[in-house]
């Protein structure tokens, strides 16, 4: 299984960029997480926050290969505990299929793709910045797959 993260935003800053990179690179070939990162629609005046994110859905759809399993990062998700994630990492293996975590931009995602998404998780009840969301998500799905194999670097 692969795992996709879509996430608005580029040009990170060096301190995310390696952050993200330290987590990722830990992860195994069978639950690879590839990064696909979507430029931000350009601001302007005539543009509103709905016309802005509906373009930047069109943008992450367009990267989200078929039949893959949803999951929209929001802050106003479902609370996951580690372990519980580490639970559906082991259903989605099991399933077949890859998932791809999808982070918004500045005005964050379009509501009717939240909507449609299998799952909406959020990381917690703060608002955070979106480069900061996909360092704590790697970091999440290497211990949470680092749960799946016993491995010492989750303790409870
Ligand atoms: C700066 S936030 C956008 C805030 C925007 N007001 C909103 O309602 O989503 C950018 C993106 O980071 C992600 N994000 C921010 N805080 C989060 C949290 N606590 N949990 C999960 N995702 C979060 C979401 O995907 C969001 O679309």
């Amino acid at each position: 299984m692969q795992l996709i993260i879509a996430a608005v935003g580029h040009k990170m800053p060096t301190w995310i960029e390696s952050g993200f990179r330290e987590y990722s690179k830990r992860m195994p070939a069978e639950c690879r997480i590839v990064l696909k990162e979507i430029k931000p629609v350009e601001r302007s005046g005539s543009k509103t926050a709905q016309t802005v994110m509906a373009l930047e859905r069109a943008k992450i759809e367009a990267v989200i290969p078929k039949q893959t399993r949803i999951v929209a990062l929001d802050e106003h998700g479902k609370d996951l505990t580690t372990m519980q994630l580490s639970q559906l990492l082991t259903e989605w293996q099991q399933e077949g299929g890859d998932t791809c975590f999808v982070i918004g931009g500045a005005d964050g995602l379009d509501a009717e793709f939240k909507v449609r998404a299998t799952l909406k998780i959020r990381i917690s009840s703060l608002t955070l910045p979106h480069g900061m969301v996909r360092v704590i998500l790697a970091e999440q799905l290497y211990r949470a797959w680092s749960i799946t194999q016993n491995h010492p670097y989750h303790r409870v």
